[in-house]
């Protein structure tokens, strides 16, 4: 893989792919409390998923909660993320709150990522990243196409888009029809690691026919995968130990 993204004391992009685990709690507290149960699996990232959060449309509120999340993880990277119905997440707002959003979790001092959906309008994406890097701040550009696996070559064009965009991790998540398209995934993974990316990425193949793109990412080139905690956040996710387990299987044999 080419290469390296450092968030904290995190390198995406060598060695054995990092996991991360979402937070998916609908109501403050029991985003806290599952803040702190999920410290237990030592989770290298955390992804706080604000779509799931009922108060997501109250920005005070968002900002508070921010706080007191990054408060019980201290020292976890922690990622912001604000993904929409139409990509796999859990409603729709409007573009200009949107922008709002993800400007506050930037500016918020409690975040080290945001993810932005490469199907926004350009400048939006560009705006977003600019506002990010002006605070230090990651940024993944993601798609995700919860209906099927585009071409090999399309998947390529994404991650590379995002990429020319300034997106530092460039990622996608793509379904499963069949094996094959399993195999596509992988193969637009490693094509893109070999020939295009001077970055990490971030690449799965959901659900269970998806799951062997969440483990060998070490091996095909994708430095990051999303292990479940109590509740997934996405078809496919495993759960954290036995993926551990795995990575730790893969790398040992390389
Ligand atoms: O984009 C991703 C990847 C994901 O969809 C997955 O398939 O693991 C899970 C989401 O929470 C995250 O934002």
């Amino acid at each position: 893989m080419s290469g390296t993204v450092t968030v904290r004391n995190v390198t995406l992009g060598e060695g054995i792919p990092k996991i991360c685990v979402p937070l998916v709690s609908a109501a403050a507290s029991e985003l806290v409390a599952e803040a702190k149960a999920l410290k237990e699996l030592a989770p290298d990232l955390v992804e706080w998923r604000s779509d799931l959060f009922a108060e997501v449309e109250d920005l005070a509120a968002v900002q508070k909660t921010l706080a007191e999340i990054s408060s019980v993880l201290p020292g976890i990277p922690l990622i912001f993320t604000f993904r929409s119905a139409r990509e796999g997440g859990g409603r729709e707002i409007s573009e200009e709150y949107y922008i709002r959003l993800n400007q506050a979790a930037a500016e918020s001092g409690h975040v080290d990522i945001i993810d932005v959906e490469l199907f926004n309008k350009e400048n939006v994406v560009r705006g977003l990243i600019a506002a990010a890097h002006a605070c230090g701040v990651f940024v993944i550009v993601s798609n995700h196409d919860f209906n099927g696996t585009p071409s090999v070559e399309e998947i390529v064009s994404r991650l590379r888009q995002a990429q020319a965009l300034g997106g530092d991790l460039p990622k996608i998540a793509v379904m499963p029809q069949h094996a094959g398209d399993v195999l596509t995934l992988l193969a637009a993974t490693n094509t893109m690691r070999e020939q295009y990316a001077d970055r990490p990425i971030i690449t799965m193949s959901m659900a269970g026919e998806g799951v062997i793109s969440r483990l060998a990412g070490e091996i095909f080139g994708s430095a990051l995968t999303f292990g479940a905690a109590h509740k997934p956040s996405a078809p496919g996710q495993v759960a954290v130990a036995e993926l551990r387990r795995v990575l730790e299987l893969l790398h040992r044999s390389l």
